[in-house]
């Protein structure tokens, strides 16, 4: 006899291991910088199923610094209290050996935080050695076809250094958080036309997760009651499309961090799942979104760095989108975003310990 799915709802949501889908093997899923804002955001909406999908059970492994481990075992204790019907298992460790054994996705958002006054340089040669090191961590512990998804700034630097010290990971499996920035440029079309963002699709969000990024709204489109339409046309503001847009999505971050003295930790947790489930699931038809991939030449940007260009995932695997019109001003914006990337890519090879 088949029940009726309102009947099923609530059945659910009184004893959710009545329902509980038998089926799925529990996967581990790996949080860096556990004990972290991002940290504490990120593992109850993975634990709810916001990541890899409603019926999909996990077992958490949270890493973080040893200094950190009280807070950390505070996030597991919670994680308890919080009765969540998927998740079998957690494991909070400051070893990273241990927080790497066998997982098959991490999310990587540990790493030293940039402190007032400090250059990119700086921040660059505090990262570097940590991400060297949970390279050969990933390589040695992790589940083969682990997918890695690195949040920590600089997050493209930091998962080329990596891609190039796990060499045995394969580089598609190892991405960067431009999602954030992405979401944003969605949020910013959405209020500008007073249309909901869930019927705002196909920005771009091109180049580094920093203010050189190039936010890109000539593709994009929003449903309206006359149908879906060019951004571009609806707008119909050539200036604020070129500047406002763009310097407003660029400067997100920091206009968060003046706001409540701390980076974007809610957004950037939502962002995160985003990237993962879209990854993991799919994209829905029609639709592409910005990740942050190692660059295969493609619209002329050089190989060799971690760029974010528009994608669509299918079966588990992103690829990235062909043939779109890049015209003198995109591709001025682009290049710049680039250059700043080799850059950082120099500068992380400074602070590589042998
Ligand atoms: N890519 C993006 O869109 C995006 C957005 C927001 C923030 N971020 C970045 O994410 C990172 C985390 O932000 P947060 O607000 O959670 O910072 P946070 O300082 O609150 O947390 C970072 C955590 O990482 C831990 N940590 C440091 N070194 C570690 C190591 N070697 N191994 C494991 N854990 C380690 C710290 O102890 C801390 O608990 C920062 O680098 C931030 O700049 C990126
Ligand atoms: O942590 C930061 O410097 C800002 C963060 O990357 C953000 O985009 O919110």
């Amino acid at each position: 006899m088949m029940l009726p799915n309102s009947l099923l709802q609530r059945l659910a949501s009184w004893c959710p291991w009545l329902l509980r889908d038998e089926r799925k093997q529990p996967v581990k899923v790996l949080v860096t910088g556990a004990a972290g804002q991002i940290g504490y955001a990120i593992v109850a909406m993975i634990a709810r199923g916001l990541m890899l999908g409603p019926d999909q059970p996990v077992v958490l492994h949270m890493l973080d610094l040893p200094k950190s481990a009280e807070t950390l075992n505070g996030v597991r204790m919670e994680l308890i209290d919080a009765a969540l019907p998927l998740l079998r298992g957690v494991v909070a460790t400051s070893d990273e050996a241990e927080a790497f054994r066998g997982v098959n996705f991490a999310v990587l958002i540990g790493g030293s935080p940039r402190r007032e006054g400090m250059q990119r340089k700086d921040l660059i040669a505090k990262n570097v050695p940590i991400y060297q090191s949970q390279a050969s961590a990933l390589q040695q512990h992790a589940a083969p076809n682990c997918k890695v998804l690195v949040v920590a700034n600089p997050a493209n630097t930091n998962a080329l250094v990596l891609k190039e010290f796990a060499p045995a990971v394969p580089a598609k499996n190892i991405t960067c958080l431009t999602r954030l920035d992405h979401n944003r440029a969605l949020g910013q079309i959405s209020e500008k036309l007073g249309v909901h963002v869930a019927d705002v699709r196909n920005a771009i969000v091109w180049g580094n997760h920093s203010s050189t990024q190039f936010p890109d709204a000539r593709h994009a489109t929003a449903r309206t009651q006359h149908g879906e339409k060019p951004v571009v046309e609806l707008v119909a503001d050539e200036k604020w499309l070129k500047e406002e847009f763009v310097s407003v999505v660029q400067q997100r971050g920091e206009a968060v961090i003046k706001a409540r003295k701390q980076s974007s930790s809610l957004s950037a947790a939502s962002a995160a799942c985003d990237h993962m489930r879209d990854w993991i699931l799919g994209t829905p038809k029609g639709t592409w979104v910005s990740m942050g991939v190692y660059s295969d030449g493609s619209y002329g940007v050089p190989e060799g760095i971690f760029y974010s260009f528009p994608v669509t995932c299918d079966k588990g695997e992103w690829s990235i989108v062909q043939g779109l019109e890049v015209d003198d001003f995109a591709r001025s914006k682009m290049e710049l975003s680039a250059n700043e990337l080799d850059e950082e890519r120099s500068m992380a090879y400074e602070f590589v310990s042998s």
